[in-house]
C-alpha cells in the first residue's frame, strides 16, 4: 500500500509504566516509604499535593490491565519494580513484594505479553536516602544487593532487564534543580548522585553476568538533541554545554569509560574534585551492555546566559500539555548520533509518548494530537531503521494515564484514559490506532 511503513519482522512494540506512578498500595503487603512518598506529602513539591497512595490501584487491577493490553494487541510491557516492597526496611527482604511481581510476570506470559522489567525507577526507599541516599556511596552495595534479589527471584521470568530509567532525572532534576524526590539543589551532591547510579550500574551489569542467566540486560537514558538559538559562538558553547549535561554525562562513561573533558573541566571549577570517582570506577560503568534503552520526547533549543550557561529558549512550534516542543525530525537526528558516535547495540524506544488534556465525552475519549504526536514519532524511527538502524522495539509511554511526579494526575500521557474516581480504563483513540499499526507491524 502507497505510504505504508512496515517496520521489521520481529520489531517489539509495546508499553510502559512505573510502579510508583500506577501501582498504588502504597502500604499493602509489607511495602515501605519511599522518597517519592515523602516528597509528596511535603507540602508544595506536588501539584494539588497529589500523591502515588492509590494512583492507578495497579497493584490490585494488574489482571485487567493486562488482559486490555492483550486486547490493544500489545507485545511488551515495561514495568518498574519497587525497591520499598522488597527491602522495606534496611537488611529486611520482604517476600510478598517479590511475590507481586512473580503474580505481574505470570499474568503477563499468560497472556503472551514480554516482561520487561526495569529495576529502577525512582522510588529509593526513605531508609536509604536517611543515609544519604544516592550521593552515600554505600547505595551502590544496597542497589547491588536488590538487583541480585531480583535475579534469583525473577531471573528466569523476566528476559528483558533495564538497571536504571533515567540516571539524568536521578541526579540532576533531583538534586541540583530539586524538582523531583528527595529535591535538593546541590551540584556536587548532583554528580555524586550520578556516579553512583552509574557505578550501581555496571556493579549490576556485572552481577547479571555472574548470575547465568539466559536474558539480556541495559539502562535507559532519557536522551535530547540540542540545538542552539542562532549561529553566534556564545550560543553554541552553551548548546555544547547543555548536550554535555543532558546526553554525553551519561553516554560517554557507558560507552567510553570517561567522563567528558570540557564538563570535568566545568563541573570541577564549579563543584570541586572528582574526589569520589574511585580508580576502577569507569571500568566498571563501561561494562558491555546488550542494548540501550532511549526515552526520547523533545529536543530543546538554548542560549548564552549572562555567565555563558545554557537558558533554554521557550519552543516557537506545537507543543505538548507538558510545553514540550512536538519535533519528531529529532528523534530521528539522536537516534543517527547514537548509531555514529556510541554504539551500534540494538536500541529500544523504551518511552515516547505525549500529554493532551484528554476529555471523556459520550463514553469516548478522541485524542487526534496524540495520534499525530505517535505516528511522526514512528515515521522518524523507520527512517532510522531504513537507513540501517538498529532500533529493535518501541515502548509508548504510557499505557494509561497515571501520577505525572510534581506535576500530579494533572497531565495524561496514556493510551488508555483513568478516571481516577472510579478506577474505570478507557481505551483513548491513540489506543486503538496503536492496535492496529501493531496488527499491521507498520504505519499507513
Ligand atoms: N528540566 N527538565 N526536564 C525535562 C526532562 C524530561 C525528563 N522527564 C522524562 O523524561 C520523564 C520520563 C519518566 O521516565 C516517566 O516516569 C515520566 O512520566 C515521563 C513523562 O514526564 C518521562
Amino acid at each position: 500500500m502507497n505510504g505504508e511503513l512496515r517496520f521489521p519482522e520481529g520489531f517489539l512494540w509495546g508499553t510502559a509504566t512505573a510502579a510508583y506512578q500506577v501501582e498504588g498500595a502504597a502500604q499493602e503487603d509489607g511495602r515501605g516509604p519511599s522518597i517519592w512518598d515523602t516528597f509528596a506529602k511535603t507540602p508544595g513539591k506536588v501539584l494539588n499535593g497529589d500523591t502515588g497512595d492509590v494512583a492507578c490501584d495497579h497493584y490490585h487491577r494488574y489482571p485487567e490491565d493486562v488482559r486490555l493490553m492483550k486486547e490493544l494487541g500489545m507485545q511488551a510491557y515495561r514495568f518498574s519494580i519497587a525497591w520499598p516492597r522488597i527491602f522495606p526496611e534496611k537488611g529486611r527482604y520482604n517476600p510478598k513484594g517479590t511475590d507481586f511481581y512473580k503474580r505481574l510476570v505470570d499474568t503477563l506470559h499468560q497472556h503472551g505479553i514480554l516482561p520487561v522489567a526495569t529495576i529502577y525507577h525512582w522510588d529509593l526507599p526513605q531508609w536509604i536516602q536517611d543515609e544519604g541516599g544516592w550521593a552515600n556511596r554505600r547505595s551502590v552495595d544496597y542497589f547491588v544487593e536488590y538487583a541480585n534479589t531480583l535475579f534469583r527471584e525473577l531471573g528466569d521470568v523476566v528476559p528483558l532487564w533495564i538497571t536504571h530509567n533515567e540516571p539524568w532525572c536521578v541526579s540532576f532534576l533531583s538534586h541540583w534543580l530539586g524538582q523531583h524526590a528527595p529535591g535538593h539543589r546541590d551540584l556536587r551532591e548532583a554528580l555524586q548522585v550520578a556516579h553512583h547510579v552509574l557505578l550501581s550500574h555496571g556493579r549490576t551489569v556485572q552481577a547479571y553476568r555472574e548470575a547465568g542467566l539466559s536474558g539480556r540486560i541495559g539502562i535507559t537514558l532519557n536522551l535530547t538533541v540540542v540545538d542552539a538559538a542562532s549561529e553566534d559562538p556564545a550560543d553554541l558553547r552553551a548548546a555544547q554545554i547543555s548536550d554535555g549535561n543532558a546526553n554525553r554525562w551519561f553516554l560517554d562513561p557507558i560507552f567510553r569509560g570517561s567522563y567528558p573533558a570540557d564538563m570535568v573541566e566545568i563541573y570541577t571549577e564549579q563543584a570541586g574534585p572528582f574526589d569520589f570517582v574511585h580508580a576502577d570506577d569507569l571500568d566498571i560503568i563501561r561494562r558491555p551492555i546488550d542494548f540501550l534503552g532511549v526515552n526520547y520526547y523533545t529536543r530543546s533549543v538554548v542560549r548564552a546566559g549572562e555567565d555563558g550557561m545554557p537558558k533554554p529558549v521557550p519552543p516557537a512550534g506545537p507543543v505538548t500539555d507538558m510545553g514540550w516542543e512536538v519535533h519528531p525530525e529529532s528523534l530521528y537526528r539522536l537516534l543517527t548520533r547514537l548509531r555514529r558516535e556510541y554504539t551500534g547495540l540494538p536500541l529500544y524506544i523504551t518511552e515516547n509518548g505525549a500529554a493532551y488534556p484528554d476529555r471523556v465525552v459520550d463514553g469516548r475519549v478522541d485524542d487526534p494530537e496524540r495520534i499525530a504526536y505517535l505516528r511522526d514519532h514512528f515515521a522518524a524511527a523507520h527512517r532510522f531503521i531504513q537507513e540501517g538502524g538498529n532500533l529493535q522495539g518501541y515502548f509508548v509511554w504510557s499505557f494509561m494515564d497515571n501520577f505525572e511526579w510534581a506535576f500530579g494526575y494533572s497531565k495524561r500521557f496514556g493510551l488508555v484514559y483513568v478516571d481516577y474516581a472510579t478506577q474505570t480504563r478507557i481505551p483513548k483513540a491513540s489506543a486503538l490506532w496503536y492496535r492496529d499499526v501493531i496488527a499491521a507491524n507498520g504505519i499507513r
